[in-house]
Order: structure tokens, then C-alpha cells, then sequence
């Protein structure tokens, strides 16, 4: 994944001025989100894979075969209720229904992780994107506070809380199975566990909001990233929006692939730390959010991996073609802030030569 080459690429600079713009009362694209193109790749239709956790598509061989050609699949039979999902969307809804001046009031900070603002990658990029933020890490209780000072902050709270709580669960299974759909060793599935396992995970709730576009074909929802976690679980309302970047194969080029929405499904996404993890063997996917016209698209990811200063070393065998590759240990903490320095280039910063087979000939 590389950034939109027909826009520049820029550094991070946090000290540049963010424009929050009311979208939704936007009659017309301004310059400042018009994005030169949208169509790098072509966008085609490809069923994604669907993981149903309660049958026996959660088969092991099934899953690494999906890791492996995806990244990414649609899960169901995970056991979170529709109501949930449905108190989810609407307290999401209402947050971002807010005024504009009420939100920034819970804006994040520039050296924050949690609250609300533009897309964190916006600085990536010269041109903003068509969609708000906002990040919960740790209790949501000051944010609603700021958000609706005179109003009990349960409403919000509560729902935020149980569906962390309860996405943990589904996260710390999809990330066994993965594990396990590796076939390590048990020397070697005993060090991958080590800060995967449920009780361990971290993790923040990223609310997403996209409202509709007068112009979508010249506008940019959320860019081509992939996530820094293990793995994030995306809810994404019955509007699609998503797509993933799937890389050249057998069958053909790279291409976007949207994935629709599924009632009650989840998407799982492979992140970066799962890619180190497995030594390259399960790829984190790029993915990006496109807008639309007639619709006000919301989507909520949990975000998860290790606890933040656990070192995650790759286990098992590097992946080919670079078979002499590997990445450095590195905990969530200090990836992070190679992803806010370098972002689609992090990952590569961490490569290294595996010392232990520097007999076995030529390294990459
Ligand atoms: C823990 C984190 C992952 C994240 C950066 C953050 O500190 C909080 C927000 C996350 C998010 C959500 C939207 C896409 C993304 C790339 C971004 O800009 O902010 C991710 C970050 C990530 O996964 O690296
Ligand atoms: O809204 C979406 O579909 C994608 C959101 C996303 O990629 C993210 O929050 O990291
Ligand atoms: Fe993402």
C-alpha cells in the first residue's frame, strides 16, 4: 500500500491548522477535498470470505488459507447481540450529530490518542478527507462529560464499555484461531500467546463517521492504510463503504474490493503487528472508506493488540519470497510511533536479516 501518488505525500506536522468543516451542510466538494483520483487500482466485485466462529468454517486450515490469500474476512456466529449493534450505531450517530463546537470540546490533543478529530493520517496527505473521528482509549467517561455536560453520561458510556468488553472476547478467539491456523510448534505457539492471550489484549474503539457526499467520486472517506494493531473487528453500518486492497496474484492485479455490509457480521482486518507476529506469513490489508451520496455512514473498530509496552518478537518461519527476512521485536507503544513518523513505510523500518540463515546463501 503506498499513498495516492497523484497526492502529495507529506510529513507529519502537527502544528498545522486541522479544518473541521460541518460536511454535511457542504453543497459542493471544496478544494481542500478534492481529491485528484480515486482509482489507482480498479474496483471490482470478489466475494470476501465469510468465518462463521460457531460452525465449522472457523476451521484452522480455512482460516490460514484466508490470512494468507485476504487478510480480511466478514465473521458471524461471534455472539454479539443485535442489540448491541444496534444501541452501537445509534449512540455513534448521536455523538457525531452533535455541533461541530460541542465535539471540540472533547477535540483530541495534538500529542493525544483519545477524542475527536480529523483522521489521524490526514497530515499524510494534502488533501482532508471526507469523514470525522473519534477515539476512545481507557474510560469514555471524561469524553461524554465534555460531550453532553448536562446529561448522563451512561447512555453513552455503558454501550461503549460493554461492546469493548465484549469485542475483547471475539478478538482474543480470533486471534487464537490464527494463531493456531499456523501450525507452530508448541515452544513456538507458547511465545506467540504470549501477550495475545484474551485477558491480555488492549486495545481503543475508534468511531468513525462518514457523512454524504455531493461529489463522492472526488472525495476520500478514510485513505489506503493499514492498521497498526493485531487484528481490528470493524462494525460497519448497512451502508458499504469499505474496501480492501487486494495485491497482485494469480488472478490478476491489484484491485479494491468493497465488502458489503452483512447484518450482524463483523470484519476482521489483519494489522501490521499481526504481519511482524507471523513473521510476514499473514499480511496486514489495506483498506480504505469511500463515500456516498445519499447516505451518512458510521462504523465503529476495535483496535486491538498487546498490551502497549509488551515486546512482540515473529514466530515461525519467515514468509517467502524474502525468505531471510524478519522483523525486529517491537512493542505496540514504540510502533506507534514509527506509524505516526513514517506511516506506510513503519513497517519496513522494522525489517532486519535473519542472522540464522546467513549460511544458507543469498539474503533477499
Ligand atoms: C492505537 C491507535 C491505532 C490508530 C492510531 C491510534 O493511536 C488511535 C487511532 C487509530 C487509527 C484509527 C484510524 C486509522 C488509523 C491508521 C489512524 O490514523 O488512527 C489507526 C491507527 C493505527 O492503527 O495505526
Ligand atoms: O470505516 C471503515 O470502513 C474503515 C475504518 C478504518 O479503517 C479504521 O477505523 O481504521
Ligand atoms: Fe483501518
Amino acid at each position: 500500500m503506498s499513498a495516492n501518488p497523484t497526492t502529495t505525500f507529506m510529513p507529519c506536522s502537527p502544528s498545522e491548522p486541522q479544518q473541521h468543516l460541518e460536511l454535511e451542510s457542504v453543497r459542493e466538494v471544496p478544494d481542500s477535498h478534492a481529491w485528484p483520483a480515486l482509482d489507482d487500482h480498479p474496483t471490482v466485485y470478489e466475494p470476501v470470505p465469510v468465518v462463521d466462529l460457531a460452525g465449522p468454517d472457523a476451521s484452522v486450515a480455512h482460516l490460514a488459507r484466508v490470512c494468507e490469500s485476504w487478510g480480511a474476512f466478514q465473521v458471524t456466529g461471534h455472539g454479539i447481540r443485535s442489540d448491541l449493534l444496534e444501541r452501537l450505531e445509534s449512540e455513534t450517530r448521536r455523538l457525531f450529530a452533535l455541533p461541530m463546537d460541542q465535539k471540540l470540546k472533547a477535540a483530541r490533543p495534538s500529542n493525544g490518542i483519545s477524542g475527536y478529530g480529523l483522521a489521524r493520517i490526514s497530515c499524510f496527505f494534502s488533501k482532508l478527507m471526507w469523514s470525522e473521528g473519534f477515539t476512545i482509549s481507557g474510560s469514555p467517561v471524561d469524553h461524554a462529560l465534555k460531550l453532553w455536560p448536562d446529561a448522563d453520561p451512561s447512555r453513552f458510556c455503558d454501550v461503549m464499555q460493554d461492546y469493548s468488553d465484549e469485542m475483547k472476547q471475539v478478538a482474543g478467539r480470533v486471534v487464537r484461531l490464527m494463531l493456531l491456523s499456523m501450525g507452530l510448534a508448541p515452544e513456538e505457539m507458547k511465545r506467540a500467546e504470549e501477550g495475545t492471550r484474551v485477558d491480555q489484549l488492549s486495545a481503543v474503539l475508534q468511531l468513525n463517521s462518514y457523512p454524504p457526499c455531493p461529489d463522492p467520486n472526488r472525495a476520500m472517506g478514510l485513505a489506503a492504510h493499514t492498521d497498526s494493531s493485531l487484528v481490528t473487528l470493524l462494525f460497519q453500518s448497512g451502508t458499504s463503504g469499505l474496501q480492501l486492497l487486494r495485491r497482485q496474484d494469480q488472478h490478476g492485479p491489484a484491485r479494491w474490493v468493497t465488502v458489503p455490509p452483512r447484518p450482524g457480521a463483523l470484519i476482521v482486518l489483519a494489522g501490521d503487528l499481526l504481519q511482524i507476529l507471523t513473521n510476514g506469513r499473514y499480511k496486514s490489508v489495506a483498506h480504505r472508506a469511500v463515500v456516498n451520496r445519499n447516505h451518512h455512514r458510521v462504523s465503529v473498530a476495535y483496535i486491538c493488540g498487546p498490551p502497549p509496552h509488551h515486546k512482540l518478537s515473529p514466530v515461525g518461519k519467515p514468509a517467502s519470497p524474502a525468505p531471510c527476512l524478519a522483523y525486529r521485536a517491537v512493542s505496540w507503544a514504540d510502533y506507534l510511533g514509527l506509524k505516526a513518523e513514517l506511516f506506510d513505510k513503519a513497517l519496513a523500518s522494522i525489517m532486519v536479516a535473519d542472522d540464522s540463515r546467513g549460511d544458507e546463501g543469498i539474503c533477499c
